[in-house]
């Protein structure tokens, strides 16, 4: 059973779920690289090309997918939580942590360029903000807070791992 890393654009969710990972000694899959490998195409093209809608389908077919990878670490799109399906998919099969980064930290380093939903503008970080907190926050298993040293936030996802491990 995986366990999936969820927040927002730029919480951390790639690097900390490699990192974990790689100290787990378990696969890692990030499931925006999966969709860019399945459909041979980038983020923003899969945008442009299907809208929204299109990459969600894409989005909810990588996540099923990824739900069968016995002990895996997953790292998901922001977008995630937006879709009952994805939910379903995700309490029937595995830990669910939120990676809690406060925005104003995010809004200072994200690369909004790789981000479709961003339109450019690292501030369109607070309007998403706004609209997903309680997704995340409320409907996620375990909140790990990742509002300073990334090491930290690394140790901490660690220690809850350790403690899950059947879902592993
Ligand atoms: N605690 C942190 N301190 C500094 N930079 C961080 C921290 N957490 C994440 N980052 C940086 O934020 C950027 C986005 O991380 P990423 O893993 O791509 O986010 P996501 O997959 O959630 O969109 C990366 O440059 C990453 O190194
Ligand atoms: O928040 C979102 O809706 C999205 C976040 C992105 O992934 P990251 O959270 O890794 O940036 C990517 O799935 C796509 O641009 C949509
Ligand atoms: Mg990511």
């Amino acid at each position: 059973m995986p366990i999936y890393l969820t927040g927002m654009p730029g919480s951390g969710k790639t690097v900390l779920g490699r990192a974990l990972a790689d100290r787990l000694g378990r696969v890692f899959i990030d499931l925006d690289e999966e969709i860019e490998k399945t459909s041979g195409r980038s983020i923003p093209k899969i945008f442009e090309e299907d809208g929204e809608d299109g990459f969600r389908a894409l989005e909810t077919e990588a996540l099923r997918g990824a739900s069968e990878r016995t002990g895996a670490v997953v790292s998901t799109g922001g977008g995630i939580v937006l879709r009952e399906e994805n939910w379903r998919i995700m309490d029937d099969t595995g830990l669910v942590l939120f990676i809690d980064r406060p925005p104003e930290r995010i809004a200072k380093d994200v690369n909004p360029g790789h981000r479709p939903l961003l339109q450019g503008d690292r501030n369109k970080i607070f309007d998403l903000y706004r609209a997903r907190e309680t997704l995340y926050r409320g409907r996620c298993h375990i909140v790990i807070p990742n509002a300073g040293d990334a090491q930290v936030a690394l140790e901490t996802l660690v220690s809850v791992a350790l403690e899950h491990p059947m879902r592993l």
